[in-house]
């Protein structure tokens, strides 16, 4: 019970300004273990500021951010990576040409040893690591699609739209992160595909132990059906935070978002 409710992430008065423009206004937030929190909001309302933010791609000009208890408002990219932070980018990010396998590696650079005498002199120990890596990503795409784990040495660029999206999920995974962003995941997919991943979402929380996710996404059905939570922002600010059928009913909300009436 005491797990349940241990704080993953809290921004506090975080700010962000770009010239100008305040993209992130004093932004407060907290997550829990396992909870799915939905960022939503109009388009230039600072979402994926936030998460650029939080991952160490640009500073804050206020505030701060706090992770697993650590202070990490200043730490750099890989740092807040390696502490446990991963996401998925609005726009596809794979190698189309590169095998799945491959594609999920690119993402465990932290576990994995690159070091050239290790290729070169240890080879034992580097194939029980590709064996073991090779295990774990079988696993991880089964929660997704049992298919693809057995097709995963084929081309990532011969994949369905959906297929494409949950390898993107899955490179971030196999970092064992605490802390998943997923950035706009229904882009780019039809309805049936979007109820599809939905689900892959609901299971991957209840596969991966410890695991909480932040997403941001414009298609209101998927965060109806997958947060425990959502955030608004509006112009960098939050306007509102509470369960979704609260957050849509909202005045505020309302007029800043769906644009009134
Ligand atoms: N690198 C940048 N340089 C200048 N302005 C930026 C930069 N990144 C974001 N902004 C500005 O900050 C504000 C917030 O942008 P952000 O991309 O975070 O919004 P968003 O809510 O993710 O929007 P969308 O839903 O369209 O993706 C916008 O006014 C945007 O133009």
């Amino acid at each position: 019970m005491e797990q349940q409710q241990e704080t993953v992430l809290a921004f506090r008065g975080l700010t962000r300004r770009f010239g100008g423009v305040v993209a992130l206004n004093q932004f407060n937030m907290e997550l829990t273990n396992r909870q799915i929190v939905g960022l939503i909001g109009p388009n230039g309302s600072g979402k994926t500021t936030s998460f650029n933010v939080l991952t160490g791609i640009y500073a804050a000009n206020g505030g701060s951010i706090e992770f697993l208890g650590q202070d990490i408002t200043s730490w750099p990219a890989q740092k807040v990576y390696e502490a446990g932070v991963a996401r998925t980018f609005q726009r596809s990010r794979l190698c189309l040409e590169l095998s799945i396998f491959d594609n999920i590696m690119i993402g465990n650079h932290k576990r994995l040893n690159h070091g050239i005498m290790f290729n070169v002199f240890q080879r034992k120990a580097l194939q029980k690591q590709i064996t073991e890596n090779h295990e774990e990503a079988r696993k991880l795409l089964q929660i997704f699609n049992p298919a693809l784990a057995d097709k995963m040495f084929e081309p990532v660029g011969t994949l369905r739209m959906i297929d494409r999206r949950r390898i993107e999920i899955c490179r971030a995974l196999i970092s064992h992160p605490r802390l998943l962003l997923l950035d706009e995941p229904s882009a780019g997919m039809t309805h049936e595909e979007t109820r599809e991943l939905m689900e892959d979402i609901l299971e991957v929380r209840e596969m991966i132990d410890g695991l909480s996710i932040i997403l941001v996404e414009h298609e209101m059905g998927m965060i109806e059906r997958v947060t425990d939570k959502c955030i608004v922002l509006n112009f960098g600010q939050k306007i509102c935070e509470g369960a979704y059928r609260d957050v849509a009913s909202d005045k505020l909300v309302q007029e800043a978002y769906l644009g009134g009436e």
